[in-house]
């Protein structure tokens, strides 16, 4: 019987399931060869004699220079779409107390609850959109409708989104039942106004024939031509007594509703959050609708016994698109291989996977540079305190051309888009270093300016209007607010004006020397103003353009 699995599959068996070989010996792996990382088979002919003669040359696994399956990852998403619903009101009940030897007893329905809130909260801990590009809609809580003996509805429950810090937020659309109605409200008061004339006219007229006796005719043909009286502006935000006869109904009179005071408002459209710190308490995104007024409210002298409440809100509904930017202190750019993970690993104690081919890395890592570790520091410090810590962000490798989505294209650069400082990670051994940077600053300056062509297009797409009350469509026009025309064309000046330097990587590697000093010397001519900024943007910052050299960070860092 054939195997079950190929050898080529038992192969990427160690990248598929890390933890069932990391109990089996480590076998030493060539460092800078490309050759397959360690696999079951090497482990079992261990003995053959072919083995010895490569690992004389090996670098030794160390956290460095770590086996292919030595390393972490979690799941991690920078983007959702998510649909967030608002807890609609429960409705007001209509009740009557019933006791003994009373037969008529007064209105006792409680009031609904009001639905529950849906709150955003940027927090520590969270590091990725995953959990919710995975559940893409959230909603609060319903009020629950009110009960006999004015016992009110219980409050729908409130939700909190929680995101990641760097987490931008945008509203897309909403739809709030709300304005929905007072458009509807709006047209049938007119329709009602234009009745009350129409009677009025045709009393008038039929006032006038009885005095002069004449134009009976005329107002006869204004009572025929009377159309039926409009409905109730506000009819469908009643429950009636399902109990009701049907004279009740005929005379039923409905009264008018006024405003409502509301505890939360709406926040206003359209939501835009930059949530780059942490959120010291939840922040409202929609509110629940108010729950709907038992029928005691409608208690008068001419009703006593109202045979209705009303119904409660329906719920606001948003679809929002979140955008996780990384906030880290420095944002390592760099072409596949170039060392920006292993370099990640020996800074900071971050597990990011390091491999000797391209594209090792599939999502960015976070590591963190301790400087200070509280230990042997005076009580009373000084003042202005120094920074403990500061945090780098390891991205996928960019490629030329990464602009036009080869490789993993750019999207990944908004992760060290906000970074206070760029790192570019070259590597020596990979050809002309100079060029290499230069193409590094083409794509992150292309980056920048298509985020800023998006941005202005966003900024456009939020002034367009509608003219009209909205009802009608086909007659309805779209007007787009005066727009200041764009004063230059985007420059992705907002990245090129961060200070950057360059960390030049495997410096041990043979023939690299001669390849660092042409990448100094044009570091200088930038700094002394001889040379352009490599991304040709005007303005950018040259000020003090350095390279740090790295040599062998694989097996022993210098
Ligand atoms: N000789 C030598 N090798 C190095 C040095 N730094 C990194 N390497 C090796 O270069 C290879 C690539 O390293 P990575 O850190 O995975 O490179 P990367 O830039 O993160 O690559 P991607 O994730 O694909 O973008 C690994 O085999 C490292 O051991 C160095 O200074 N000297
Ligand atoms: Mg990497």
């Amino acid at each position: 019987m054939p195997p079950r699995c190929s050898p080529a599959s038992a192969l990427f068996l160690p990248f598929l399931y890390p933890t069932l070989f990391r109990s089996l010996p480590r076998v030493p792996r060539a460092g800078l060869s490309t050759s397959a990382p360690a696999s079951t088979s090497i482990v079992e002919n261990g003995s053959d004699g072919t083995e010895s003669s490569t690992t004389s040359e090996e670098i030794p696994v160390s956290r460095l220079n770590p086996s292919p399956d030595d390393y972490s990852i979690s799941s991690f998403a920078d983007k959702a779409k998510i649909t967030i619903l608002a807890g609609g009101g429960g409705h007001g009940c209509i009740s009557f107390l019933r006791e003994a030897f009373m037969a008529d007893g007064p209105a006792n329905g409680g009031d609904g609850g009001h639905g529950g809130n849906v709150y955003i909260q940027a927090v520590h801990g969270e590091n990725s959109l995953h959990n919710l590009a995975r559940r893409p809609i959230i909603r609060a809580g319903r009020g629950k409708t009110g009960q006999g003996s004015n016992r009110g509805g219980a409050r729908g429950e409130d939700i909190t989104i929680q995101v990641p810090i760097g987490t931008v937020v945008r509203e897309i659309e909403r739809i709030d039942p709300k304005v929905e109605e007072n458009i509807l409200y709006r047209e049938a008061r007119a329709k009602e106004r234009e009745h009350a004339k129409l009677v009025r006219e045709a009393e008038a007229a039929a006032q006038a024939s009885e005095e002069t006796g004449v134009g009976e005719s005329e107002a006869l043909q204004l009572n025929i031509d009377l159309p039926e009286p409009p409905e109730h502006p506000n009819a469908h935000n009643f429950v009636l007594y399902p109990g009701m006869s049907s004279g009740e109904r005929r005379n039923l009179s409905l009264p008018r509703l006024s405003n409502r005071e509301r505890l939360f408002a709406q926040p206003e459209p359209s939501i835009h959050l930059d949530l780059s710190v942490a959120s010291p308490r939840p922040i409202l995104l929609a509110a629940g609708g108010l729950g709907g007024l038992g029928n005691p409210h409608f208690v008068s002298k001419d009703r006593p016994r109202p045979l209705f409440a009303t119904k409660g809100e329906r719920a606001v509904r948003m679809q929002l698109e979140l955008e996780l930017k990384l906030l880290a202190d420095v944002g390592f750019v760099g072409l596949p291989n170039a060392g920006k993970s292993t370099l990640l690993r020996a800074l900071t104690r971050s597990r990011a996977r390091v491999g000797n081919w391209a594209f090792t890395t599939l999502q960015p890592n976070i590591g963190t540079v301790v400087l200070d570790n509280h230990k042997g520091r005076p009580i009373i410090g000084e003042a202005p305190e120094p920074r403990k810590r500061f945090t780098i962000a390891d991205i996928p490798g960019l490629i030329e051309g990464a602009h036009l989505d080869r490789g993993l294209g750019i999207e990944f650069l908004r992760h060290v888009e906000r970074a206070g400082v760029l790192a570019f990670v070259i590597d020596l051994s990979a050809g002309d270093a100079v060029k290499a940077l230069k193409s590094l600053w083409t794509e992150v300056s292309m980056y920048a300016r298509m985020r800023e062509d998006e941005e202005r297009e966003r900024e456009a797409s939020e002034r367009i209007d509608w003219q009209g009350d909205g009802t009608d469509f086909a007659t309805g026009r779209m007007m787009v607010a005066d727009l200041p025309e764009p004063a230059t064309e985007p420059t992705g000046l907002y990245i090129a004006a961060k200070p950057w330097f360059v960390i030049a990587t495997k410096g041990d590697l043979p023939g690299t020397e001669e390849n660092f000093h042409k990448l100094k010397e044009y570091l200088d001519a930038i700094t002394d103003g001889q040379e352009p900024h490599p991304s040709n943007v005007e303005h950018a910052w040259t000020e003090d353009c350095v390279v740090i050299p790295m040599i062998n960070i694989g097996n022993d860092m210098k």
